[in-house]
């Protein structure tokens, strides 16, 4: 073994089967490069009882693990793209994104098979304000009610009878082998999915070209042109996963259709809008889709949360 490569990681088993998903297509791709785990503790992790937009927003499970590739004692670090804010800190760079998994949210209840059967004043568990927005917009009798935790620990607190249904992302379910829980996979038309929700991430130094030549093959085109979209929607918007924000990307090579929104977490307001346009204009049409946004009343929704 001549070189080695030096994988960052949450210690959550999501991040664990994330760091260990690269570490395996890494191993496979390059015999000669020994791939290695260097699992972190972040402060995202540590803090789970407050809502995560109340302790830090952009990039809060990020900074341990760029702190690591700073000093040299990680290569790379693998994120899913729902929780990397739209600009990184100076220094750092995402070359990769992998083939997603789903991007739609789950509906997991032990009683209820979807949210129209949900009674009203049933109490739903999430501690998103995307999801929060999207289900209150669907149904405004539903009670939204603070869920924080590892994915386990939040089935744990469903099982407990805490909640009627909880709302979670169906990629996390699929990784940990725990898809049966899903009862039913939300459309984008009642839960539109996060920025870059399914997808993988792989982030460096800005200046490591040696890792940038080593891990470029595991890129994916379609996925990367996803990305460019949403993530356009977030920089215009400032936004974070922490924020009630969604858009979601899909295409056919040539052509793109984008759509997003930004809701009131009560879901008393949703502004929706979609754009469509060629793939080599991915972040213009991201963009100029959150000015419409901006323009529809977005700006009040968000400047009222800051
Ligand atoms: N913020 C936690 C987080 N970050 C990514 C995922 C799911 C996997 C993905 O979207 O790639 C989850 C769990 C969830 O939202 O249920």
């Amino acid at each position: 073994m001549s070189k080695t490569l030096r994988i960052a990681t949450r210690q959550s088993q999501l991040a664990m089967w994330q760091a260990r998903h690269v570490q395996a297509r890494l191993a496979t791709a390059l015999p000669d490069t020994e791939v290695a785990l260097l699992p972190i503790s972040t402060e995202g992790d540590r803090v789970t009882d407050r809502p995560l937009s109340a302790i830090g927003g952009k990039g809060l499970f990020l900074k341990e693990l760029e702190a690591a590739l700073a000093a040299g004692e990680a290569d790379l670090a693998v994120h899913s793209m729902k929780d990397v804010p739209a600009e990184l800190p100076a220094g750092f760079a995402l070359p990769v994104v992998l083939a997603p998994a789903s991007p739609l949210d789950a509906f997991v209840s032990n009683t209820y098979a979807n949210p129209e059967e949900m009674p009203a004043g049933a109490v739903v568990g999430t501690s998103s304000l995307r999801r929060a927005a999207m289900i209150k917009h669907m149904r405004p009798d539903l009670e939204i009610v603070s869920l924080r935790g590892n994915v386990q620990t939040r089935l744990a607190k469903l099982d407990a009878g805490d909640y009627d249904a909880i709302l979670l992302a169906c990629a996390g379910l699929e990784r940990l082998e725990l898809a049966a829980r899903i009862r039913c996979e939300l459309t984008p038309e009642q839960s539109l999915p996060a920025i870059g929700q399914g997808v993988l991430g792989i982030e460096i130094r800005a200046d490591d070209t040696d890792t940038a030549e080593a891990i470029g093959h595991l890129d994916d085109e379609y996925t990367h042109v996803r990305i460019d979209a949403e993530r356009a929607v977030n920089a215009r918007l400032e936004g974070s996963c922490h924020l009630p924000i969604a858009a979601h990307a899909t295409h056919d090579g040539r052509s793109l259709y984008l759509r997003a929104c930004v809701g009131r977490p009560d879901g008393s307001v949703m502004v929706r809008d979609e754009i469509t346009g060629p793939v080599g204009e991915a972040a213009e049409l991201g963009h100029r889709l959150a000015e419409r946004l901006l323009a529809a009343g977005a700006d009040k929704i968000l400047a009222d949360l800051s």
